[in-house]
């Protein structure tokens, strides 16, 4: 990594280890925005139906690189969507296909397209096992859904109730800990074994729930889990910028259609994939720790999955530029984040 007087900073290529790019039309938004400056992606299955075999993943796949503009060397990483149902097999035919890196937790309920994930984690326990033995990575989605526990508590009683026994009963199992948004999550993941690792989105770090709730509800801060205070906020922060190797870059960008988030009863979801690290570059620098910037995003993941690091690298500059109020995304329309307003770093070389 370099930086100078001039105040541009030059990283490795990035990844992003938790990313939502849906399917067909959504396609040609999605895939350009992430595949501007970033060398690969953890792709997430939570399609309608969702991805729950390799011959699914294979197809996405192939949609995916369908969709990718001419010359661009993006790679995505494929992942299932576990079941109740997932066999000892199928994980054993991911790992075989080489495409896919990979299988996704989502306790049955919990967020966007959810409805077919695991009912109890009992009943996974073939899958889990194999994927111990293959070093197949669990990726969670870590919330409670039981009605009585609050929505901002429901990371932490995650934590207590199904990750803890979980990690005991698996005690080789690498986890991912998707998307954290709590001082608790922080703690745990640093006390936890070194197989146990964490994804932070920008939005945690740049918003906390005071965005989304003060002067006017803003359903566009609107995700899940749900903005947390401050203190957690800056928890996250610490954690990210540290420079240590548990936590990593996943924006978690989750594209829904303008009408379906500014509605009674709008979906969960923040679009950040054509800002991305442009974003976490604001975080980095606020904090005097652009020079921390580059394990978090382009080295600590890819150590953690296994794979080799990118080779090549990007360039930001202090510049800022407007973000557009809306994109066209595939028949409607797509709000991302900061629209309309001002983003203080930009890629200007990859
Ligand atoms: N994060 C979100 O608020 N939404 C994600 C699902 C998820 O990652 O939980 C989505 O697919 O829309
Ligand atoms: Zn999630
Ligand atoms: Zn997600």
């Amino acid at each position: 990594m370099t930086t100078s007087n001039t105040p541009t900073l030059t990283i490795t290529r990035p990844d992003d280890w938790h990313l939502h790019l849906r399917d067909n039309d959504a396609l040609v938004r999605t895939v350009y925005d992430t595949a501007r400056y970033f060398g690969r992606a953890i792709i997430m299955p939570n399609l309608r139906p969702p991805v729950t075999t390799t011959e699914m993943a294979q197809a996405y796949y192939q949609r995916i690189l369908g969709a990718k503009p001419q010359g661009s060397v993006f790679e995505p990483l494929m992942t299932l969507y576990l079941t109740d149902n997932t066999s000892a097999d199928e994980i054993i035919r991911a790992k075989e296909s080489g495409i896919v890196q990979g299988v996704k937790l989502y306790p049955a309920g919990a967020t966007t397209n959810s409805d077919a994930g695991v009912t109890n984690l009992q009943h996974c326990r073939d899958a889990l096992e194999a994927m111990q033995k293959v070093g197949m990575p669990l990726l969670v989605h870590g919330e409670v859904t039981d009605s009585d526990i609050d929505v901002f508590d429901r990371e932490k009683v995650f934590i207590e109730r199904i990750l803890s026994p979980l990690l005991r009963q698996f005690p080789e199992l690498k986890v991912v800990f998707e998307h954290i948004t709590t001082e608790n999550a922080v703690q745990f993941v640093n006390a936890s074994h070194d197989k146990v690792a964490a994804t932070i989105t920008p939005h945690h770090l740049l918003l906390n729930r005071n965005d989304m709730l003060v002067g006017g509800i803003r359903p566009h801060h609107y995700c899940l889990p749900v903005l947390k205070r401050n203190t957690h906020q800056q928890a996250l922060i610490r954690a990210a910028t540290s420079g240590h190797r548990k936590f990593f870059l996943g924006t978690d960008s989750a594209p829904h259609a303008q009408h379906t988030k500014e509605t009674s009863c709008g979906c969960a979801g923040i679009y950040s994939a054509h800002a991305a690290i442009e974003l976490y570059a604001e975080v980095f620098e606020s904090v005097g720790a652009l020079d921390k910037l580059e394990a978090f995003a382009s080295f600590n993941g890819a150590d953690f999955y296994g794979l080799p690091r990118n080779q090549d690298s990007i360039t930001l500059t202090k510049q800022s530029w407007q973000v557009p109020e809306s994109y066209p995304f595939a028949e409607s329309a797509l709000v991302p984040m900061r629209a309309g307003e001002h983003i203080h770093w930009k890629v200007i070389a990859d």
